[in-house]
This record gives structure tokens, C-alpha cells and sequence, in this order.
């Protein structure tokens, strides 16, 4: 189980995150939605100890992150977090990546290697696998930063926008039903970000709504409809709970202009 407690996040003087207190249960696959600079990439980070909070803190099974040396290296085999920007070192391959960061999760090495293969076939790379990532297009590289997550094994994933960054229509499938999988079979905890509702609709349990620097909403796809008094897909409702100031800017831009 993840639990954030009471995380309030600054940069500089201005509040990002303000009091934000979550759980998210083991094997749950969970969504964080909200409008553009409200926290979630901030949140995902904070969770990730990336950043230290100003207040609060982020447990994961109890231990708390960055408490004690040991329970930090504990937590880091722990948790795999892929950033919206990841960094990737370009002038190596992508096998050699995926066989490097495998082996920072203490996977064993002929594990790893039939593992990242396994990979690099699900995501269509394996005839640049040994190509240096410097010559992957921008879809590749987001594929193979995917694929340096998912070898890792670990059993709780942060991903921030996982679906964003060139994903073909192949890529976002196979991300779709191996996220689906890890959660329901190997218990494993996915937790992430995405600006496109339509995406999650059918596979995400539950999504946690930032706005604000708050929590404004955490609910099943289910009742977060149920809360809008919407019948209809989950986008309708998010227009009425997340932007209900859009709906108006957009009449009133072409009142404005007389159309
Ligand atoms: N390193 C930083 N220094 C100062 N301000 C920052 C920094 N990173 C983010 N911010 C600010 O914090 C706020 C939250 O940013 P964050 O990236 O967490 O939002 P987000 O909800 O993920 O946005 P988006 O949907 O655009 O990715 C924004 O207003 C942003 O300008």
C-alpha cells in the first residue's frame, strides 16, 4: 500500500501540493487527472523521492521514504518511476539499457536478457535493439524508456504520462493490457498520469483528481460519473467536476466575436 500523509509541496514560496493525503492500495491501477500545473507530475515525484516535501510524507508497506538510509534503498527496489521527460544515455543501445537498469533491480542476468526480449518484441524494437537510442525516433525512445520501467519487475510503478510522447496505436494497446495484467494477476501497484480520459476509461480502478493543489476527487470511473450526474463517457463528466469554466470560455469566445 501507498500512503501519501498530510504532503505539502513548495517551489520557492508558491504552494503546489497543499495537505494531500491518499492511499492507494497493493495491485490497484490508479490514474492521477487533473487540469495543466495543478501538482501531478509533482505529486508522481514526490512519491517517486525525487523531491523531499516541505511537510508530510509518502509510505510505501509502512516504511516511510527518506527516513533512514535502509529504508530508502529498500523502498528504491521497490518502486520504478518513469518521468514525463525521461533521460535516456543515447549513444548506448536499447538492449544495453534494458539489461543495465534490469541488473540495478538485482535481476539475474540471463533473466534479464530474456526478459528484455520478451520486451523488446512487445513494443516492436526488436530490429533496433542493438541501433544506438540516439537513432531511435521519438516513439522508439519513449518505448524503450517504457520498456526500462517494465524491467524492472518492481511492484509498484510510477509512470508519468506513460501514453504521451509519440506512442503508435500498437504501443498504446500493449502498454494498456500489460498495465491492465501486472495489476490484476501480479498484484502489482500502478500508479499514473495522463491528460487523455478517454485512455484510462476502461481500464483504470480508480482515479484521483488534483486540482488546485488538492485532492478533488478520488472515486471509481463508476462513481466519479455518478458524482456529475453524467449517464454518458467519463470525459463529460471530468468536463463538469475538472473544467466547468472551459465549457463557458468557449461559448463566450464566440459570443465575443459575434459567431
Ligand atoms: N522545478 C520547478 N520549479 C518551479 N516551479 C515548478 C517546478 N516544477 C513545476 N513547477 C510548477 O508547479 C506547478 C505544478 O507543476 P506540475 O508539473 O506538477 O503540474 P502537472 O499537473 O503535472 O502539469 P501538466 O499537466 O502540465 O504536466 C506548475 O504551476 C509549475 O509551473
Amino acid at each position: 500500500m501507498i500512503r501519501v500523509v498530510n504532503l505539502t509541496q513548495h517551489y520557492g514560496v508558491r504552494p503546489v501540493l497543499k495537505n494531500v493525503s491518499l492511499e492507494i492500495p497493493t495491485g490497484e491501477l490508479v490514474t492521477i487527472l487533473g487540469p495543466n500545473g495543478m501538482g501531478k507530475s509533482t505529486l508522481l515525484a514526490a512519491m517517486a523521492g525525487l523531491l523531499a516535501p516541505q511537510e508530510g510524507y509518502v509510505e510505501f508497506d509502512g516504511v516511510r521514504r527518506r527516513s533512514s538510509p535502509a529504508g530508502e534503498l529498500a523502498i528504491r527496489r521497490q518502486v520504478a518511476y518513469l518521468p514525463d521527460a525521461p533521460w535516456l544515455p543515447l549513444t548506448r543501445t536499447g538492449r544495453e539499457f534494458l539489461m543495465a537498469v534490469g541488473g540495478l533491480y538485482d535481476r539475474k542476468p540471463s533473466h534479464r536478457m530474456q526478459h528484455a526480449e520478451r520486451l523488446l518484441k512487445l513494443f516492436n524494437l526488436t530490429e533496433q535493439a542493438d541501433w544506438a537510442m540516439r537513432s531511435y525516433s521519438a516513439g522508439q525512445q519513449k518505448k524503450i524508456a517504457l520498456c526500462g520501467t517494465l524491467i524492472t519487475e518492481a511492484p509498484y510503478l510510477l509512470l508519468d504520462e506513460p501514453f504521451s510522447g509519440g506512442l503508435d496505436p500498437a504501443g498504446i494497446l500493449a502498454l494498456k493490457r500489460v498495465l491492465e495484467r501486472l495489476a490484476a494477476c501480479d498484484k502489482r501497484t500502478v500508479v499514473m498520469t495522463t491528460p487523455v480520459p478517454e485512455l484510462i476509461e476502461t481500464f483504470s480502478e480508480r482515479i484521483v483528481i488534483i486540482k488546485d493543489g488538492q485532492v478533488a476527487a478520488n472515486d471509481t470511473v463508476v462513481g466519479l460519473k455518478a458524482a456529475a450526474g453524467v449517464d454518458g463517457p467519463l470525459e463529460l463528466a471530468l468536463e463538469k467536476l475538472m473544467y466547468p469554466e472551459t465549457l463557458e470560455n468557449i461559448e463566450s469566445y464566440f459570443t465575443e466575436e459575434g459567431l
